[in-house]
């Protein structure tokens, strides 16, 4: 059985790492690390890698082609078992692909500022959560280390990358997005935006890559107590975000100094959100996940 020693290290993400397995296969790691505030926090929440990778399994059960070879092979090493996948290599194509059902985040300022998200101009008197119907697509530009994704519109896209490959992009975005937001409403949870990182494999065929319809790559909200007109609770990440902006903490999140450690109350309370995020929205126990 492999380490990870024996691999590659090929890119660090905030709470996500690359390694390189050999020619054709890559092993996507999910860390324990969580981040906040644009920070990644020096507490990890055990299990959070876990449970999100058990997530992009459920929904890559469903949404195919997609760069996932397996979850559970004798090349992952046990160290990172049930947290790592096997992908397939693919020629990434560098547009984060983000399908927004609700205006909230930088769609929201977007917004603000100009009554447009991504040159889409949008009706009038909409607020903070409110439903977009139809779903958008707003297109960014990956970001350096360190600074925001920049909001670009469907036209930039097609300059860098053809009309054709363009709107493959904005149809599959908002086609995936339509079908989880509708089976997440069913359990409970309101799937608020999403995006995604698609890749070309050798025949051209636009392949859905990355991670899948996880906390970390959407905006999950509990659907009980939604209302537009204010900011909705995160499902996941709200205990750590009140606790930091609470005066228990101590932290000045105006300030740029690195948020202190949780206490183990908020870490356990919010490994609880991602067990319960995941048997929600699968209707399987936690437990089960690679027993
Ligand atoms: N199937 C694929 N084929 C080729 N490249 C990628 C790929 C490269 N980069 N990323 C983003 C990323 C994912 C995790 C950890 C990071 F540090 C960065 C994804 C994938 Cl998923």
């Amino acid at each position: 059985m492999p380490t990870l020693a024996d691999y590659q290290h090929v890119a660090r993400g905030k709470v996500r790492d690359l390694y390189n397995v050999d020619d054709e296969l890559l092993l996507f790691v999910a860390s324990d690390r969580i981040s906040a505030f644009d920070h990644v926090l020096s507490t990890e929440i055990p299990d959070k890698g876990r449970v999100l990778t058990a997530m992009s399994v459920f929904w890559f059960e469903r949404l195919t082609p997609n760069h996932l070879v397996s979850c559970d092979d004798p090349r992952i090493p046990a160290e990172v078992r049930g947290r790592a996948l096997l992908v397939r290599k693919l020629a990434m194509v560098d547009v984060e692909c983000v399908a927004r059902g609700y205006l909230t985040g930088s769609g929201m300022a977007d917004y603000t500022a100009t009554g447009a998200v991504c040159g889409i101009e949008l009706p009038a008197g909409l607020v903070e959560a409110s439903e977009l119907d139809p779903p958008i697509f707003t297109p960014a530009s990956k970001a350096e280390i360190g600074s925001h994704d920049e909001n670009v519109s469907f036209d930039v896209v097609a300059a860098k990358h053809g009309v054709e490959l363009a709107s493959k992009l904005r149809d599959r975005t908002i086609e995936l997005y339509r079908e989880a937001r509708a089976y997440a409403l069913t359990r409970g949870l309101i799937l608020a935006d999403t995006k995604f990182e698609f890749g070309l494999d050798a025949s051209g065929e636009l392949v859905l890559a990355d991670e899948v319809f996880t906390p970390d790559s959407s905006r999950y909200w509990p659907a009980e107590g939604y209302e537009p007109g204010r900011v909705q609770p995160s499902f996941d990440k709200q205990y750590v975000r009140d606790w930091l902006t609470s005066p228990a903490s101590g932290w000045d999140r105006l300030s740029d100094v690195a948020p202190p450690p949780l206490p183990a109350d908020v870490v356990e309370a919010t490994r609880q959100r991602y067990v319960e995020a995941y048997e929600r929205l699968t209707g399987r126990s936690f437990a089960d996940w690679l027993a």
